[in-house]
């Protein structure tokens, strides 16, 4: 991975070309090559630096034991010689590293810290490791301040103690401290001090729980609730219950306000940070994909979480590279974390490895203390952020039929039937039985024909039978599914709405358990037909124009708003007719999803519904990745787990709202943009089941050339309203039937292997209207759910990679890949929610700038840049 920088930074050019070499003077052409700044920069210097600080801690050590045992001896000559004449002269010593051991010694111990000088023997061991392996493999600045207070504390210590001792314990530092001390507080002064002193420090350490024995503490909540979890959740300044505080939560900066419990704004504590437990560096990368849920994050508690802050950047360059707060307290569930290699990107193939990360025994034992549960850990809420949503409540919408029971006019039925009878009779068909059910739009005359008679016949007699009746409409069923009957459905004369609201107020709707419960409308026979969008999993819906596909979409928007938290549910929306659904707008920072940097959620203009659906994609992608990283199915089982707490949120796991895709007029779509909708829309159909993303597709024109065979593949559950023709009902439906609808909401549900018609839920857009209201008049998100970026390659090919038309992310990317020091692309992608064509654009912009190495297959790439602040000068010397 390391790199000889001198080697591969020595510009060849200036070497005069076509001269002979003459020794001396290449001699002198090379020298000012090497600057004091690259040579500071070396790796090699670092070695060297690493070796001879390994060597000072050995030959202090050898010298300081030696010392313990003749420092009597030695005392007398250091004392009677002076410094020139000890170190000069030929006087003999017992110290086994001879005068100058026995000089250091005195002067550490006697002049110095007394025994705490074995301090300084670790601090060089420390720096020589970490220059050596090149890179922080000890924290410098946490070792320091242990140092310093060590070194204070234990010589003072030692004075007090051994104040009557020949030998310096406390040497003249830990001396001069006592008497000072001792005269101003006295000796119990001073021992209570020093006691003081050191429980201080044992605490700050180890922050052991002082339980009052007969006070039952509730468990400790994990500490999530202050960091990204909730960070994500509880916007800053939001009131948690007090109780729910815990001494982890109070560390992390909850503060306890008249009984509420407040968020107060990013503080960082590098104790706090240092306390946490290291991540792996793979691992800081999943962090990125936290920004999608970012739409969420209160800016003022973000950078409790996330690298960034302004505090932390200086405790970062200070420290050279200070890490992450670790997790939070979570279920960890080990074994996932095994090399994967991931899928090929199209960019290139991108490794995803672990990489050994180097802890010491104290960093060690926190990462355990902080993986393994402390007790029953309470579920997670994704519905907390907006803990105080109410749910839009059924008196908002309208009961448009005052007749709950449909009741026909019997002589209407009568005659009917009696026609019916006389009908068949004339194409001598006679019939066993007939009954009839009442629907809202339609009554269906169930008949048992008398034996021998072939239903084919019937079902070949349906025009005559219709022409017969007179009544538009008919649709013959031949035989009914499942029964032995055949069914004529003959429209009422007086029909009834369906409203919504009683379709809301069903207890089938009420009690639903389902992931996305939508309230289509009735059946014939007046049941409720209350469907699983999750299940369906998209719906393609056609219709002639005014025959109620808008209405029909409003039904089961506005179903899905009643059941669901904005926490879990995201909708896109698409209207090219840039009037149906702008009633939405209102809730966009409840339920909408949008681009990032758009202003409006609701898209209409072409390009960016081609944008959108290629960012559902991206979604689509990384959803996977984490379903896949957390061993989950889908995004139920995911869910579950993560509400359990048993997914790292640091690595980029987060709670997954189901989106739900609407595009009001997809034909329109289709005849300005075609293949570049119908590809990531044929995508999403195939594959975006599993991972929560649904689609809802309507169209006036349901031609072959609009819903192309591989739409309608993917399109299982198909709803058609009234169409203009037979062929509009097979491309739709695959079969007739559709034009024969009456309008007004009749529609066919093609679902599961059934066809069911149905009264489409009818609401009114006042009614929509006070739902969106409603909802939009609540607190909502800071922004709308924000999907991932995507960049049109079209925008960005032809330009060439010359570093002047940089991609605007480029320093961030850079950032990104120094500090984790992993040349992935799919790290870029996960951190900064990029494409897959983006970050791998990024990732060749950041090679052409020699910030990462060449392109190495399946593995990441060389990080070519070490240290942030030789990013800093590449950046600077870029502009
Ligand atoms: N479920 C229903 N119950 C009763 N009436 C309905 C129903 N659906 C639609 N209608 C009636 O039909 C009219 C037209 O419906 P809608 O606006 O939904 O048609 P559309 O198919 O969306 O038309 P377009 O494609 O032109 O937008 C409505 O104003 C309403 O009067």
């Amino acid at each position: 991975m390391s790199k000889n920088k001198l080697k591969t930074e020595k510009p060849e050019s200036k070497k005069p070309k076509g001269v002979t070499p003459n020794p001396d003077v290449l001699k002198k052409d090379r020298e000012p090559e090497v600057k004091v700044k690259e040579l500071v920069k070396d790796e090699r210097t670092h070695k060297v630096l690493g070796v001879v600080f390994l060597l000072l801690s050995v030959y202090c050590f050898i010298a300081f034991t030696s010392y313990l045992f003749t420092w009597e001896d030695d005392q007398d000559k250091v004392f009677r010689y002076s410094t020139k004449e000890l170190l000069i002269g030929d006087v003999k010593v017992d110290n086994l590293l001879g005068r100058l051991g026995a000089f250091v010694s005195h002067n550490f111990f006697f002049n110095g810290v007394g025994i705490a000088a074995y301090l300084f023997c670790y601090f060089f061991f420390i720096i020589g490791i970490n220059f050596i392996v090149g890179r922080r493999v000890f924290r410098i600045w946490r070792n320091v301040k242990y140092i310093l207070f060590g070194l204070v504390f234990i010589s003072m210590t030692m004075a007090f103690l051994a104040y009557n001792a020949d030998f310096p314990w406390g040497g003249a530092l830990g001396n001069a401290l006592n008497k000072w001390t001792s005269g101003f507080i006295g000796k119990t002064g001073t021992a209570l001090l020093l006691l003081v002193a050191g429980f201080s420090w044992l605490i700050w350490k180890f922050n052991f729980n002082f339980k009052w024995p007969e006070k039952k503490i509730k468990p400790p909540k994990p500490i999530s609730a202050v960091a990204p979890v909730v960070a994500a959740q509880t916007a800053a300044g939001t009131p948690v219950a007090a109780k729910d505080i815990t001494p982890a939560a109070r560390k992390n900066g909850l503060k306890e306000d008249n009984g509420v419990v407040v968020i107060p704004p990013a503080m960082y504590n590098e104790e706090e940070e240092e306390d946490m437990p290291p991540m792996h560096l793979v691992e800081r990368d999943e962090i990125s994909v936290i920004p999608s849920h970012a739409a969420y994050m209160p800016p003022a508690v973000a950078p409790v979480n996330m690298a960034g802050s302004a505090e932390e950047e200086d405790e970062l360059s200070e420290e050279e590279e200070e890490e992450d707060p670790g997790p939070l307290l979570y279920i960890e569930e080990r074994p996932e974390e095994k090399p994967v290699n991931k899928k090929k990107t199209g960019v290139e193939e991108v490794a995803f490895e672990i990489k050994p990360t180097f802890k010491d025994e104290e960093e060690e034992i926190e990462e355990i203390a902080a993986i393994r549960p402390v007790g029953p850990v309470d579920p997670y809420d994704p519905s907390l952020d907006l803990r105080d949503y109410k749910f839009p409540t059924l008196d908002l919408l309208e009961n448009h039929s005052a007749d709950k029971v449909i009741v026909q006019d019997t002589t209407e039925l009568e005659k009917n039937k009696n026609q019916i009878i006389d009908t068949l009779k004339n194409y001598d068909i006679s019939i066993q039985k007939i009954s009839a059910t009442v629907g809202p739009t339609v009554t269906l005359y169930e008949i048992v024909p008398a034996a021998g008679v072939r239903i084919s016949r019937i079902k070949n007699l349906e025009d005559d039978i219709a022409l017969s009746l007179s009544a538009l409409g008919i649709r013959i069923i031949a035989p009914i599914p499942g029964k032995g009957t055949i069914g004529i459905e003959v429209p009422n004369v007086k029909k009834s709405i369906v409203s919504l609201k009683a379709l809301l107020a069903s207890e089938k709707f009420q009690n639903s358990t389902m992931d996305l419960p939508i309230a289509l409308g009735k059946k014939i026979d007046n049941e409720n037909f209350i469907a699983d969008l999750a299940k369906m999993p998209h719906l393609l819906m056609a219709g002639a124009t005014g025959q109620g596909k808008s209405v029909g979409i409003n039904a089961l928007l506005v179903s899905l708003l009643y059941k669901k938290h904005p926490s879990q549910l995201k909708f896109v929306l698409v209207d090219p007719k840039k009037v149906e659904l702008s009633l939405y707008k209102l809730i966009e920072k409840h339920f909408l999803a949008k681009l990032p940097g758009e202003d409006d959620a609701i898209i209409t203009d072409t390009k960016k519904v081609i944008h959108t659906l290629n960012a559902l994609c991206i979604e689509m992608d990384l959803r996977y990745d984490l379903l896949k990283e957390a061993g989950t199915r889908n995004i139920r089982e995911y869910n579950v787990k993560f509400t359990q707490r048993r997914l790292n949120p640091l690595k980029g796991h987060r709670y997954l709202p189901f989106i739900v895709l609407v595009v009001d007029e997809f034909a329109d779509l289709i005849m300005t943009a075609g293949k570049e909708v119908e590809m990531p829309i044929a995508r999403l159909a195939q594959l975006a089941r599993a991972v929560g993303i649904h689609l809802i597709i309507a169209t006036q024109r349901p031609s072959v050339n609009i819903i192309t065979g591989t739409i309608k593949a993917n399109f299982p559950a198909r709803v058609a309203f009234k169409v203009s023709s037979k062929i509009d009902s097979r491309t739709i439906l695959d079969i007739g039937g559709a034009e024969q609808l009456i309008g007004q909401g009749d529609m066919l549900v093609s679902f599961n292997g059934e066809l069911v018609r149905l009264q489409c839920a009818f609401v009114d857009t006042p009614e929509v209207e006070n739902v969106a209201e409603f909802i939009g008049n609540q607190k909502g998100y800071p922004d709308a759910f924000l999907l991932p970026e995507y960049v049109d390659d079209k925008d960005v090919d032809g330009k060439e990679l010359t570093l002047a038309d940089r991609d605007p992310l480029f320093e961030e990317a850079a950032q990104v890949i120094v500090t984790a020091q992993q040349g992935s692309t799919s790290l870029l992608q996960r951190r900064m929610k990029l494409g897959y064509n983006r970050a791998g654009r990024l990732m060749d912009q950041l090679e052409a700038a020699s910030i990462v190495g060449p392109n190495m297959g399946s593995k990441a790439r060389d990080v070519l840049v070490k240290t942030e602040s030789e990013l800093q000068e590449i950046l600077n010397n870029l502009l």
